[in-house]
């Protein structure tokens, strides 16, 4: 019988009062029901919310570093689990299991270094215009942080909100993916065993239109933080805006990858193999163009091709693997589609181009990596997020030409140059219009001790983790002590 998992709320594992489960099954195994989940509603978004909104006030008053103090035993559990939840993430999510235990190990590393600004929180002082007065900022929680999360980084998504927002003050509810609900339960558990209090953190599963939007919705909710396609974000922002919510979001992305003349193209090659099929192109940062010097674009192509053909799908547990399936079958379509697309439009189809259906295969969601030749920066495969093993090559004549076409997007996530020339790479760095650039290195691996989060459609200016993260859970207040004991009028007294 498979077992069956329940909403996490005010400490406790309680059934939703839909009295409806959905199934999670592996994407590498269609046929393998790895759980049954809480097919959440409304009411169960009310009681989440409520326990949230009944804790705020304790959490609130905890000071700063006991917060801190649990988060780092949040972190000790994860690292114990690291293995457990590696395989269960890999089982829900398909990506290979080197990539799971990395992804674990971000919500690892982030929890430590979110658990030190427990101890940190700075703010500012600094001199008042008036003698006998001091004068100072000190950051404030938000309050009830409403967190929706994407299927595509199951725990490290989920802990750069929960646990930022935590250490700011705030209490949580998040609604994971439909998608990988087994690893957020996971997540829960390691709440629950660090001791963090009842209702600080709580969880709802279930489908978007039916547990997320309640929650953005809700009155009680004073912040959302979203991850995910930037249909549904637009949708979460016209809903805050009309009811005065702050929120942040990180959408899509149509990452690129420059190689110019001089580079090393066996690195860049390593770069855009990692770029494009790591995860199997799932990543909102994603290499998916490469935009090439003309002098090596055949010689770089042809490179790409042959290492494209020889990877090995399959099952991620397995560690000979190289990429695992697209999540369902929705997303495979989709990436079908838009091969299709590709071809219409003229561009030149080099490898893979359909499912993949070898006996190992039949049962899961995998598509062939594909490489696109021939791609010019107006056809729809090189202006929107493809989501799968899908590469374009785009070729031009020189780095000018290279940053206008990578900046030719309604996207602005990643970027990355390879390139010998030490002020080209100076100068692209100022030039590309992403919130993360790489030189000599993928698109893709962004370290938590660093802002990530992109510029134009790709978000609303927020940024998640590092220092960056404690601007979006919490905001300032200025505070003014006057000691001089008597009445002194800033602004007028001045002189
Ligand atoms: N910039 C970034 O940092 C990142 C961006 N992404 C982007 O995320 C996308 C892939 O993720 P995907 O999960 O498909 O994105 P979706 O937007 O479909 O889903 C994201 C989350 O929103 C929920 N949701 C769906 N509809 C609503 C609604 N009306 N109200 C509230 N919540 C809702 C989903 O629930 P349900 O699962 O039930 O549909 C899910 O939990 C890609 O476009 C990718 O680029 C992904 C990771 C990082
Ligand atoms: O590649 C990275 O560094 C992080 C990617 C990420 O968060 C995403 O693609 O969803």
């Amino acid at each position: 019988m498979t077992k069956e998992y329940k909403n996490y709320i005010n400490g406790k594992w309680v059934a939703s009062s839909s009295g409806e489960i959905f199934e999670n099954t592996n994407p590498a195994n269609c046929n393998e029901v790895l759980g049954r989940f809480q097919k959440s509603n409304k009411k169960d978004v009310d009681k989440a919310v409520a326990a949230a909104h009944k804790a705020k006030k304790m959490w609130r008053d905890t000071p700063a570093p006991k917060r801190g103090e649990i988060m780092y035993k949040v972190a000790e559990l994860l690292v114990k689990n690291k293995e457990a939840l590696a395989q269960d993430m890999t089982k829900e999510m398909g990506k290979v299991i080197a990539e799971t235990r990395g992804d674990v190990q971000e919500a690892i590393d982030l929890t430590y270094f979110a658990a030190g600004e427990g101890r940190r929180l700075v703010g500012e002082t600094v001199p008042s215009e008036l003698k006998n007065k001091f004068a100072m900022s000190v950051r404030m929680p938000l309050g009830v942080v409403a967190c929706i999360t994407p299927w595509n980084f199951p725990i490290a998504i989920p802990s750069w909100k929960l646990i930022p927002a935590l250490i700011c003050g705030n209490t949580a509810v998040i609604k994971p993916a439909e998608d990988t609900p087994l690893t957020v339960v996971n997540f829960m558990n390691i709440f629950e065993k660090a001791g963090l209090p009842s209702g600080v953190v709580n969880m709802v599963t279930g489908y978007g239109p039916d547990a997320g939007a309640p929650l953005v919705e809700h009155e009680k909710v004073d912040m959302v933080s979203f991850t995910g396609s930037t249909q549904t974000g637009a949708g979460i922002a016209s809903t805050c805006a009309q009811r005065m919510k702050q929120y942040s979001l990180e959408m899509g992305g149509k990452n690129a990858i420059i190689i110019m003349d001089d580079a090393n193209l066996d690195l860049a090659l390593e770069g855009v193999m990692f770029g494009g099929f790591g995860t199997t192109g799932q990543r909102c940062t994603a290499c998916s163009r490469v935009v090439i010097h003309k002098k090596v674009a055949k010689k770089f192509t042809d490179m790409l091709v042959e290492r494209a053909k020889k990877l090995k799908l399959g099952n991620g547990l397995d560690e000979k693997v190289d990429m695992g399936p697209l999540i369902n079958d929705k997303a495979r379509e989709k990436v079908h589609r838009y091969v299709e697309i590709g071809k219409k439009e003229g561009a030149k189809l080099l490898t893979g181009g359909n499912y993949a259906n070898g006996k190992a295969l039949k049962n899961g969601w995998f598509y062939q990596p594909t490489v696109f030749a021939g791609v010019e920066t107006k056809m729809r495969i090189a202006q929107e997020e493809i989501f799968g093993p899908v590469v374009s090559v785009l070729a031009c004549n020189g780095f000018e030409e290279a940053v206008d076409i990578v900046n030719d997007s309604t996207y602005g996530l990643s970027s990355a140059i390879y390139t010998q020339d030490v002020n080209r790479a100076f100068k692209a760095i100022e030039m590309l219009e992403t919130g993360l650039t790489y030189v000599n290195a993928s698109t893709i691996g962004a370290e938590i001790q660093l802002p990530f989060g992109g510029t134009k459609g790709t978000g609303n200016g927020h940024r998640e983790v590092g220092i960056a993260a404690l601007e979006t859970f919490s905001e300032w207040k200025s505070v003014f002590i006057d000691y001089s004991g008597k009445m002194q009028k800033a602004q007028i007294d001045h002189d």
